[in-house]
């Protein structure tokens, strides 16, 4: 049994603090007068005010130094959504949180904010404003999906306010900003490879994506509400820009702002869906004998050609949340994070 130590209500851990989130996360808390102490596989930079732990989350005792002391801790931490290795997906994110809540009754952590996903309740078709009552994914879409709904009921059934434990689930959706490993670089390598001339459907799709320092906000703020007599506790929140946009008009405006062209020639949604399952399990029969990761997952073709967004409302009634940075200013910030992605870039 580890020793207690007082926790202090401006001390909180971040795990997954590395990470695209993570980071915003750390550099927000820490502008805010936090003491942050980051726990994550990787260190990938330095900061006063933030004392680094590396280690895997799945190990119970690498965990409890980290935690030790600390009243607030978030969990970021997620293997990459582009993976398929399902027996990472269950490890880190059931096994593994699981074992961050155990190390934060432990050490007597008070609150937990859980980084999940609006993805749990999509199955891959149409979603329209969708709220939180919304039921979990029946058919999750990949592992990453599976796991993250198993992991996001784990945390929410371990709110228990006898015991002074109280949890709460931010759910962004389609996370971007500076330093994102993923939505830009993606893009932008599947238009160097002459494959962003086509738009998959009718294009008039409406899709959430939400600029980083709005889920930092969503998430700081779930913390500071947290507390006996509030509604949030053990409970999901949407927390987006509120302006959903067409999926293929905010890809143009960053292929374009990035120097790139935005792609003009439509394909049927059932079609490049029909080839990207058909590509998927192909690469599954053929990996024992080579490997090759296709670009449209069908994952990718479904988040690309259906209309998927979500409303924000509980999260503005319950604690007060407004987007800061509208969906403008987040492209013209991100696009000028990327001179190295721009088209002709050395
Ligand atoms: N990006 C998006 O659009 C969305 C993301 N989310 C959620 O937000 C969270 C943050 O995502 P994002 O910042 O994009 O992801 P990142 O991959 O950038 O950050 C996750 C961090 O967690 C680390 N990590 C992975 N496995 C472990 C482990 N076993 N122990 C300790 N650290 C580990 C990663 O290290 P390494 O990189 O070495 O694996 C990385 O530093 C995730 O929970 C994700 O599910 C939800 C909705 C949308
Ligand atoms: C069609 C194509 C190749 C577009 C390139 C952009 C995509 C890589 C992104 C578009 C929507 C994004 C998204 C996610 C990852 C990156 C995209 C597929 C998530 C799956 C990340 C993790 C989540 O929890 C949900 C996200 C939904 C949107």
């Amino acid at each position: 049994m580890a020793t207690r130590v007082r926790p202090s209500s401006k001390r909180c851990a971040v795990i997954g603090g590395s990470g695209f989130l993570g980071r915003h996360l750390v550099e927000k808390l820490v502008e805010r007068g936090y003491t942050v102490s980051v726990f994550d596989i990787r260190q990938n930079f330095e900061m006063p005010g933030v004392t680094f732990y590396q280690g895997d989350l799945c190990d119970l005792q690498a965990l409890l130094p980290a935690l030790k002391g600390v009243s607030l801790v978030f969990h970021c931490a997620s293997p990459s959504p582009a993976s398929d290795n399902r027996e990472l997906f269950e490890r880190v994110n059931i096994q593994g949180t699981d074992t961050v809540i155990q190390a934060c009754t432990e050490v007597g952590v008070q609150k937990l904010v859980l980084t999940s996903s609006a993805s749990v309740v999509f199955e891959g078709s149409d979603i329209k404003n969708g709220r939180e009552d919304l039921p979990y994914a029946k058919k999750p879409i990949d592992y990453y999906t599976e796991t993250k709904i198993k992991q996001e009921k784990l945390v929410l059934e371990a709110c228990d306010k006898k015991k002074g434990f109280l949890t709460v689930a931010i759910r962004p959706h389609g996370i971007f900003g500076p330093r994102d490993p993923q939505l830009v670089p993606i893009l932008v390598d599947t238009a160097r490879r002459g494959k962003m001339k086509f738009i998959i459907g009718d294009g008039t799709n409406l899709v959430d994506f939400t600029f980083v320092e709005n889920v930092v906000h969503g998430h700081i703020l779930a913390a500071e509400h947290l507390r006996p007599d509030s509604p949030i506790c053990g409970k999901p929140y949407h927390i987006t820009n509120d302006e959903p946009v067409r999926f293929w008009d905010f890809m143009s405006e960053m292929l374009v702002g990035l120097g790139y062209v935005a792609p003009r020639y439509h394909l049927p949604y059932m079609l490049v869906y029909g080839l990207a399952l058909l590509l998927w399990l192909l690469s599954l029969v053929l990996r024992p004998l080579m490997s090759f990761k296709p670009t449209f997952t069908p994952m990718r073709v479904a988040l690309a050609g259906t209309h998927h967004y979500y409303s924000c409302e509980r999260a503005k009634r319950d604690m007060g949340y407004k987007p800061l940075v509208d969906l403008k200013e987040g492209i013209k910030r991100t696009v000028q994070s990327y001179p190295h992605l721009r088209q002709n870039a050395k």
